[in-house]
């Protein structure tokens, strides 16, 4: 959205979820996080350089950037999975600088982790309860009195039952998480992280080895967290899907936020789709000359297209199970 000038000077982008004018790090109407300063460096290489940037609230936010540009460790940050070397950032007002991951959880804020080798181990079912909060067998003293946890056990069931119909997951329930296919797995990450009834849901890459068939419903799946009030910011490649769901997107390179935009603005920002996005999104931002990468940023903030040659394409994924399927009980007969 932009505002026309009758005066002959450059129109001023505006939009609803800003606080004044769009640009990179621009202050939101209603931020649910706000990060400033923050830095994370790995030896040498600054992996991180965040100056300031707000993330808005009851809404989608699409994170995008070529590989290797921090986007992954921003979230390890936010999400108290990492530490900066310096910054700050706050969820919901408050301060989360050396709050532990499991307590970052507990506020609220949830971000989806990929299926490792460990869980794959455990049941479609297993996996749901290890997401729950506050769960009174884990404490030593409430663990001795088997009516609390075992109350609270079965409220927590019933609520990873009712998610796993949700995410058509329920005919999967006793199946070892590895049997899933891609798809269902990225299903079973965003269930496993409702069931602590999050207000920010933080997705890493949504859509990586989703089969097209499951793609639409997975979109779904991710506005359906919309309607429901929860906020979502999610780390994503696949242009389909931050073109369609997103109503904000942040673009971030060599660690830094270089633009900001609705998706039809930020999509139309040929520059930042092409050398970033495009059909060759792998590249790494290191094969561009400096003075491209110049051109780039200025481009961004400025919002015109460089001229930079590529084509954007938008990346298909597979959705072919990683193990072969097999159920706990196939699993329990063998032995
Ligand atoms: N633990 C680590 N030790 C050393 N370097 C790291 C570490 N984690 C990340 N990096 C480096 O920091 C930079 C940012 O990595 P990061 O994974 O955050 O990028 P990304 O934008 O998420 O990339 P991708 O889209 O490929 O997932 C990269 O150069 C990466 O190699």
């Amino acid at each position: 959205m932009s505002e026309t000038t009758t005066d002959g000077t450059a129109p001023t982008a505006t939009h609803p979820l800003v606080d004044g004018e769009v640009a990179p790090g621009c202050k939101k109407v209603d931020p649910i996080v706000v990060a400033d300063g923050v830095i994370r460096q790995f030896g040498g290489l600054t992996a991180v350089d965040v100056e300031h940037v707000e993330i808005p609230r009851g809404a989608i936010t699409a994170l995008i950037g070529p590989n290797g540009a921090g986007k992954t460790t921003f979230f390890n940050l936010l999400t108290g999975f990492d530490r900066p070397n310096k910054g700050s950032w706050s969820f919901e007002g408050q301060s989360l600088a050396h709050v532990p991951s499991h307590k970052v959880a507990r506020r609220g804020m949830v971000r989806t982790f990929q299926l490792t080798k460990s869980l794959g181990r455990l049941t479609v079912l297993q996996n749901m309860l290890l997401g729950a909060r506050d769960q009174r067998g884990e404490s030593f003293f409430a663990a001795l009195v088997r009516p609390l946890w075992r109350a609270q056990e079965q409220s927590n069931t019933e609520k990873a039952d009712s998610l796993l119909a949700r995410f058509k997951l329920d005919t999967k329930r006793e199946d070892y998480a590895a049997s899933l296919s891609g798809g269902q797995r990225k299903l079973l990450e965003m269930a496993r992280a409702l069931m602590s009834d999050p207000t920010l849901v933080m997705l890493d890459e949504p859509m990586a080895g989703v089969n097209p068939a499951l793609t639409q419903s997975l979109l779904d799946h991710v506005k359906g967290l919309k309607d429901d009030g929860m906020t979502v910011l999610f780390v994503e490649h696949d242009m389909h899907m931050v073109r369609h769901i997103s109503d904000w997107v942040i673009v971030m390179a060599e660690g830094r936020i270089v633009a900001e935009g609705p998706p039809e603005t930020i999509m139309q920002n040929q520059a930042v789709v092409d050398a970033y996005l495009g059909a060759h999104h792998d590249t790494d931002l290191g094969t561009l000359t400096n003075q491209q990468v110049a051109q780039i940023h200025e481009a961004a903030e400025e919002e015109v297209p460089v001229g930079l040659e590529a084509s954007a394409t938008e990346t298909t994924t597979t959705d072919a199970p990683a193990e072969p399927g097999a159920t706990a009980h196939d699993e329990e007969g063998k032995r």
